[in-house]
């Protein structure tokens, strides 16, 4: 020990005063002068001694007294006193020594052994031992606090037993163990017998590190992170379990995965929009919405969703974008459907929801959008939408969306002071083309006409289609009524414009009937039936035209409704009778036969016109029992006619084409025939050439079947239908009759003289006969007569006349019928010479001249009696003045030239018109021109040379 060592404070517990000297003395003999003993005599005063701390050792005796040092031993470590203590005995005793050193003594020494050397090296050696386990006390205690305090749940295990030796708190309250637990618990019991790590679950695993499945005590499941660290206790092997709860992450770590595959497994397109960067961009879009878009998410994260917008706008976008901006502004859901684009520009309707999503903080980090393309909903939506107000075939809007807009524009009219015009447009011709070519030809057709009138007119302005082939042009803003006329020209115009369809040609025709309104109009619906009225005049007026709504039509409408009621009532009431009218011989005037023709006798109204109700009757199916009721009538009074002796008399009946393509009509026919108990062979039927028009087949065969009957056809009113050529081969007729149309001008107009007399022939050639009708003079029937028309009907012999006036006709006819003086036995005189000339004294002059040579000379100052006498006689030479009201003479003699070709023709003129004149021989209409004053022997030699010529066959 050296001089600069502390003072030493020793205690020594003795109750012997000479032990204690004698330990001094020991301790003085090893020169140690820095040590100070200091004497304590019993258990108690000892222990002040060391609960004061003050000492660096304790030497105890074995006996203090009635009390064991080894008491005190025990009594001082139980205190926590950590002096070092070396027991002193007077003996040595191993037991003594081992409860001594179990009791927390230092070291054991025997008295009498003693040296003052060996006991100082005694207690250097007790104060080292009591610093070294002091200070691994206090390391340990360190340490201890270290793993138990720490908040990081561990354990250790022997890796031997698998024992779980220590656990800390944070384990002890995780797991619900105390430390009085510890016995028994294994790494096992912990893990509840489950085995092996657990999926990770997205969660990421430290170094070294492992997850498990344990149980705490009561049971809850946790997921542990169980990072082990090898280390040796005592040498033996342990290791240090390192415990995380990773249950909570692994948990949401799941749910997230959930959710992540939901939103990509999910048929709706999702995009997230990060809310707190600038112009808020895109950050996730789900495999959905690539879909729905068709963008690459690669191609879209980082950019606003505004690339789904396109660049047009309309009303519906516009406001769903509104809703939108607003929603986002104000933090809140919104949902619209609004028309997005794809990546490849095709539009998609998309019902869009967008949401904002908040942080803890309740501030709004992002907006998802959940995005659904209903396109092919909406498409079957509008669809239907679009079916139940458009026309299907043409895409017009239909009549529910025409009476709409009718409403709005009468609105808007009536609101602006403007004038509003309803065009009713009905296609002429169209059911035939369509019937004939087939419906897909006839809507292929409808389809282009709807499109001329959609390009014809103004935005604001309605093209609709009713039904079939009639289409409605409602035109609200017009300054002035007469303004729609510009628009139905143009309708009429572009309608009439060819078709090209196929490689056909197709020409089409409207009618169309106007209705206007300016100011207020209650029944919007009234102006479609006042332009369907017009509509149907333009019919009648001839088509291909148009006609304004005018009161007077309405009269008239009305009136056909009054007509029809009471039509029922004529044929309830017996207010119906049938007149027959003879058709006669051409060339012997005797009656052949005569046409059945009704008649309504209306109590008020007097008779009514056959034209007037029979096309009503037509439209109300009234004409089938009227049509039966006339068959039955005329059946019956022939019978009768035969009974009074005009046996060879057969009847025409009328039929309308419509009963023609009712089925039934043959044995109708049939019946009534067996009824009536007439001969077929004495009926024919009327039927005009249009009843071919429409379900051609039905109609042909009913004829067929009829001729089997032995009935006899004949086709009425022929040359005013569409196509009589082709028709006629059709046709199983007997008999045709030439309209009276073509008749009334057939002397003086070319045409229909052209027409009759190639009616005629046709006829002839395909064996039938042929029936001039509405034959009034002698003229038409002398012309006719010359072409060798077979039957004549007219005013010229008779009217329709009642059953008995008929047979009064028939009988006094047995005594010559009137005009049948001109039969083909008639002598005609070889030449005879007319003359025309409006100055009655120049044809005196002339026919003073003329008649020297011979000829027949008939005169005239009129053209219209030149034409007559032309008719109804054999005319070779004409002279003709040039100057007349009527006509100029060339005019005059070109029409004859058609008509009569082979005249000879010459003009006497008093003045020269070099233009007409030229003209007129360049057409060769004229043989000579003469000039007023004439030369007597000049005349007579032109007139001579003139008759020559004609004989010679070149007139
Ligand atoms: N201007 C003029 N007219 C003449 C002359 N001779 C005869 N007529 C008229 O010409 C029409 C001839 O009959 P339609 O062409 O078959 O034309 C008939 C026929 O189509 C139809 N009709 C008449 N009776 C019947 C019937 O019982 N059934 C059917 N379905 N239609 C009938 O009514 C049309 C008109 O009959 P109606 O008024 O009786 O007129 C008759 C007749 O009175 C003449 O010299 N000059």
């Amino acid at each position: 020990m050296s001089e600069t060592e502390p003072n030493l404070q020793i205690l020594l517990i003795e109750d012997d005063e000479d032990d204690f000297l004698i330990t001094r003395d020991l301790l003085q003999d090893a020169g140690r002068k820095d040590v100070q003993l200091t004497w304590a005599d019993s258990l108690d005063d000892g222990l002040d001694g060391l609960r004061s701390g003050s000492y660096a050792v304790g030497l105890v005796d074995l006996r203090l007294g009635p009390d064991s040092g080894l008491d005190l031993i025990r009594q001082a470590r139980d205190e926590g006193l950590t002096t070092p203590l070396i027991l002193l005995t007077g003996q040595g005793d191993e037991d003594l020594d081992n409860r001594a050193v179990e009791l927390g003594a230092s070291d054991y020494l025997v008295k009498g052994r003693l040296d003052g050397h060996g006991l100082i090296r005694s207690i250097r050696y007790a104060i080292d031992r009591a610093q070294a386990t002091e200070q691994l006390a206090t390391s340990e205690a360190h340490y201890r606090l270290l793993f138990d305090t720490n908040p990081a749940p561990m354990c250790l295990l022997d890796t031997a037993t698998d024992a779980i030796t220590s656990m800390n708190q944070a384990a002890q309250q995780l797991y619900g163990y105390h430390a009085d637990d510890l016995p028994g618990l294994t790494l096992d019991t912990l893990r509840a017998g489950t085995t092996g790590p657990l999926d990770s679950e997205g969660v990421i695993v430290r170094n070294g590190g492992r997850l498990e499945f344990h149980l705490t005590r009561a049971g809850r499941p946790l997921c542990m992170e169980v990072i082990p660290r090898e280390i040796a206790i005592n040498q033996r092997p342990h290791q240090l379990l390192m415990l995380t709860d990773r249950t909570e992450e692994i948990q949401s770590n799941r749910q997230m995965r959930l959710l992540q595959r939901g939103i990509e497994s999910t048929s709706n397109g999702i995009a997230i929009a990060d809310a707190l960067s600038p112009d808020m961009p895109l950050i996730y879009v789900n495999p959905a919405f690539e879909r729905i878009t068709g963008y690459r998410a690669e191609e879209v994260l980082g950019r606003n969703c505004r690339f789904l917008q396109g660049s047009t706008s309309d009303a519906v976008n516009d406001s769903a974008l509104q809703e939108i901006r607003q929603s986002i502004a104000e933090q809140r859901d919104v949902a619209v459907v609004l028309r997005n684009f794809r990546k490849d520009g095709s539009p998609f309707w998309n019902d869009l929801f967008i949401g904002p999503v908040r942080n803890d903080q309740g501030r709004v980090t992002h907006f998802i959008g959940v995005q659904n393309d209903i396109s092919d909903k909406k498409s079957a939506e509008s669809e239907l939408a679009y079916n139940v107000s458009h026309d299907v075939l043409t895409g017009l809007p239909n009549r529910s969306l025409l009476e709409d807009r009718l409403t709005q524009a009468c609105q808007f009219a009536d609101r602006y002071g403007r004038q509003l015009a309803l065009l009713f447009i009905d296609l002429d011709g169209f059911k035939l083309i369509n019937d004939s070519l087939g419906h897909r030809i006839g809507d292929r057709l409808l389809v282009e006409v709807a499109r001329r009138l959609r390009q014809l007119v103004r935005s604001g302005d309605t093209v609709a289609r009713l039904s079939g082939d009639e289409f409605i042009v409602v035109l609200p803003d017009l300054a002035k009524a007469d303004d729609a006329l510009l628009v139905v020209e143009l309708v009429i115009n572009e309608i009439a414009a060819p078709y090209r369809i196929d490689d056909r040609t197709l020409h089409l025709t409207a009618s169309v009937g106007i209705a206007t309104a300016g100011g207020h109009i209650d029944n919007p619906i009234e102006l479609l039936q006042q332009a369907d009225l017009a509509m149907y005049r333009a019919k009648q007026m001839g088509r291909n035209t148009y006609q304004w709504y005018s009161t007077e039509l309405n009269d008239e409408a009305n009136k056909r409704v009054i007509l029809r009621n009471e039509l029922q009532d004529a044929i309830d009431n017996d207010q119906l009778a049938v007149y027959y009218q003879p058709l006669v011989d051409a060339r012997t005037n005797v009656p052949k036969s005569v046409e059945a023709l009704i008649r309504w006798q209306h109590p008020e109204r007097g008779v009514i016109s056959p034209q007037d109700f029979i096309p009503l009757a037509e439209e109300t199916g009234q004409i089938s029992p009227l049509g039966r009721w006339v068959l039955e009538r005329a059946c019956q009074d022939t019978i009768r006619m035969h009974a009074r002796g005009f046996r060879d008399c057969t009847v025409s009946v009328n039929v309308s084409p419509i009963q023609l393509r009712k089925s039934g009509f043959v044995d109708e026919v049939s019946s009534v025939l067996q009824a009536s108990g007439l001969a077929a062979e004495f009926l024919e039927l009327e039927v005009v050439e249009s009843a071919l028009l429409y379900d051609t087949a039905v109609v042909v065969k009913a004829l067929n079947d009829l001729r089997e009957l032995g009935v006899r056809i004949s086709i009425d009113d022929f040359g005013t239908g569409f196509s009589s050529l082709s028709y006629i081969k059709l046709l199983p007729a007997n008999k045709i009759k030439i309209d009276r149309t073509f008749i009334k001008d057939v002397i003086k107009d070319r045409s229909d003289a052209a027409i009759t007399q190639g009616v005629i022939s046709m006829a002839h050639h395909l064996g039938l006969e042929v029936v001039a009708e509405g034959v009034e003079t002698e003229a038409h029937a002398a012309f006719l007569r010359k072409h060798q028309c077979d039957l004549l009907q007219g005013f010229a012999f008779a009217r329709p006349l009642p059953f008995d006036e008929l047979i009064r006709y028939l009988s006094e006819g047995r005594n010559g019928y009137p005009g049948a003086t001109t039969g083909e036995d008639a002598p005609q005189p070889a030449q005879t010479l007319l003359l025309l000339d409006d100055e009655t004294n120049i044809l005196r002059a002339l026919t003073r001249v003329l008649r020297r040579d011979g000829y027949r000379i008939l005169s005239t100052t009129s053209v219209r009696e030149a034409f007559e006498l032309l008719a109804e006689n054999d005319v070779q030479v004409i002279i003709s003045d040039q100057r007349m009201p009527e006509m100029s003479g060339t005019e005059f003699l070109s029409e004859v030239k058609a008509i009569y070709p082979d005249t000879v023709r010459i003009v006497l003129s008093g003045y020269t018109d070099l233009k007409s004149v030229t003209e007129a021989i360049n057409e060769g209409a004229i043989y000579k021109f003469l000039t007023k004053p004439w030369d007597d022997q000049q005349i007579r030699n032109h007139v001579l040379q003139a008759f020559q010529l004609h004989a010679a066959g070149k007139g």
